[in-house]
């Protein structure tokens, strides 16, 4: 763009006006810039831009803020304006200027490749998480496969099952908590308890040590609180990425002296961090093979990705992606199953076949014999994804070349364009999951071909690291309560009841911060247990 050509054209165009004299000029001069900067800006992006026969509203292909505008001031509701321009454009839309949004099960192989394609992240993306440098906030291919492979080792099948006894004993933990309550019919707000459970299995994991969360009376509900709050800026740092490095650049005493709703989140990031630098002072080879930590701190890694730092970055990332996701999950399971009794049902009688002690935890082995505990998994996380934002990638080396089958069109999308699929609009695809909305636990047995369309775990090289921890974890415990309580219906015994619990206000996702966060106000998921 030849912008001396222009602005002289303009000024040339407006002689008529009287002529501003010294600062006036810069004044003026900036103004006349700023505007043919934004309407050549404006008309790129609209006309010029490879990406601008993809369709979309235009207002999302002109400008940041529309994104903006639904995912800060609406707070978080931009997951609705994709879906809506889904059903009205087709399978391939433009979401922002750079990033267009998929949503053809078929495709998603080509978008989320294994080991031999390279992705990338955008980086904004990267700061948004809040953890940098964390393999979640890599931006670049082989940095991230370099960092994710030292922490893959510890969430292979191998490590999951040595950690069988630590999951058991936490396990057993919970189910007592919940007795407790049950001698006084108490009604518990059961996701507390079961982030508490999460939360205490990977930490103890990534450390050796833990917050003993489900061993406190409140279940660590300030800490959770905190981190929800922290939470919560996540479009704030998508949007305006200087404010995430400004908040990462500040000292954790002066965040709690800004904001002192988060002052246990900064206390737990001090926790991890002093934790790293333990493990790392402590010379313990015992400690390098049980704990991630101490596993990355004995890897081949580079130096440079092991300072404090980065690893106290990688310890926030690990800590929450594995306590908030699992414990979504084990909420939406238990709404699910104490609001269909026939699903219920089915479920005990499968557990019956392999259990037949009521107060056993079972063992992986006897769980991986169970099916329809597995739908029942796969069906609560198809519904209720615990990480429902858009997985975005960037394809470095080639351009994406999609066809629109049924519109006979071709689109290409450039190497460098970012590109997303949320799992929320593919899980709720009506050609693949009939009755999308309701819980079918069946359809993952008789349909075995859905699972191409389920990006509940991510997929390809950048997917869930914690897959088959996070199985385990909600496999052990949903069998593990529904072996020992059956639904409240008069009787006496070991029962459990949902309270005031409603499905569209406090288990469906009513707004997307990474996480899912239920309608403003929800207490959600509440049930009376008694004995
Ligand atoms: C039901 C529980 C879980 C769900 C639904 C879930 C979901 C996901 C999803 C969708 C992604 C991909 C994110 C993206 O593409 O932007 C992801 C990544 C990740 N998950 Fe999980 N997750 C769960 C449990 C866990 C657990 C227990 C851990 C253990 C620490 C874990 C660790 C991670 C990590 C480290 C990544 C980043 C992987 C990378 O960037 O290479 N997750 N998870």
């Amino acid at each position: 763009m030849n912008w001396e050509f222009l602005n002289r054209s303009i000024l040339q165009g407006v002689k008529a006006v009287p002529q501003p004299q010294g600062i006036d000029v810069w004044i003026y001069l900036s103004v006349v810039w700023a505007l043919g900067y934004f309407l050549y800006l404006g008309i790129y992006r609209l006309i010029l831009s490879d990406l601008s026969r993809i369709p979309g509203d235009r207002l999302a292909a002109l400008t940041y803020w529309y994104e903006t505008y639904y995912e800060v001031y609406r707070g978080g509701q931009y997951f609705h304006v994709i879906d809506e321009m889904h059903r009205r454009y087709g399978p391939v839309v433009r979401v922002n200027p750079n990033e267009v949004h998929f949503e053809d099960p078929d495709f998603n192989d080509v978008l989320y490749p294994g080991l031999g394609k390279r992705r990338d992240k955008p980086e904004y993306a990267a700061l948004r998480a809040g953890t940098p440098g964390s393999i979640v906030a890599t931006a670049e291919h082989d940095v991230h496969r370099r960092r994710r492979n030292a922490l893959s080792s510890f969430f292979s099948g191998a490590s999951v099952r040595r950690l069988e006894p630590i999951i058991h004993e936490h396990v057993g933990r919970l189910l007592s908590r919940m007795q407790d309550c049950g001698i006084h019919h108490e009604v518990v707000e059961l996701h507390h308890m079961f982030k508490a459970c999460a939360s205490d299995i990977i930490t103890l994991y990534a450390f050796g040590d833990s917050f003993h969360f489900l061993e406190k009376k409140d279940f660590g509900q300030p800490y959770f609180e905190a981190g929800d709050t922290f939470n919560g800026l996540t479009h704030v740092f998508g949007a305006f990425p200087w404010l995430a490095r400004l908040a990462i650049a500040t000292p954790g005493w002066l965040v709690k002296i800004l904001n002192p709703s988060v002052s246990d989140f900064v206390d737990s990031q001090e926790w991890w961090l002093n934790k790293v630098r333990e493990i790392r002072q402590s010379g313990d080879p015992e400690r390098a093979k049980s704990t991630i930590f101490g596993g990355i701190l004995n890897s081949s890694l580079p130096e440079e990705d092991k300072t404090d730092a980065r690893l106290a970055s990688e310890a926030q990332l690990v800590v929450l992606a594995g306590e908030g996701t699992t414990a979504h999950a084990l909420t939406s399971a238990v709404y699910h199953l104490l609001a269909n009794p026939i699903e219920l049902q089915k479920l005990k009688d499968e557990l019956a076949t392999v259990v037949t002690h009521q107060r056993q935890v079972p063992t992986f082995t006897q769980l991986d014999k169970l099916p329809y505990l597995s739908a029942v998994i796969n069906e609560v996380i198809r519904l209720h994804p615990g990480a429902m934002h858009r997985q975005v990638r960037v394809s470095p080396d080639d351009p994406i070349v999609y066809t629109d089958k049924r519109r006979g069109v071709e689109y290409v999308v450039p190497p460098g364009t970012v590109y997303a699929i949320s799992p929320l609009t593919s899980h709720m695809n009506a050609d693949i999951f009939e009755d999308p909305f309701q819980f079918k636990p069946q359809r993952w047995i008789d349909h075995p071909e859905i699972s191409r369309a389920f990006m509940g775990f991510g997929r390809g090289n950048r997917g869930c690291v914690g897959m088959t921890l996070a199985r385990r974890e909600v496999g052990a415990i949903l069998a593990s309560v529904f072996l020992k309580y059956d639904l409240y219906r008069g009787q006496d015994g070991l029962t459990l009841e949902l309270y005031d619990t409603v499905r569209t206000r406090d288990i469906d996702a009513n707004a997307d911060y990474i996480v899912p966060r239920p309608a403003k106000g929800s207490r959600g998921l509440r049930v009376r247990i008694r004995n």
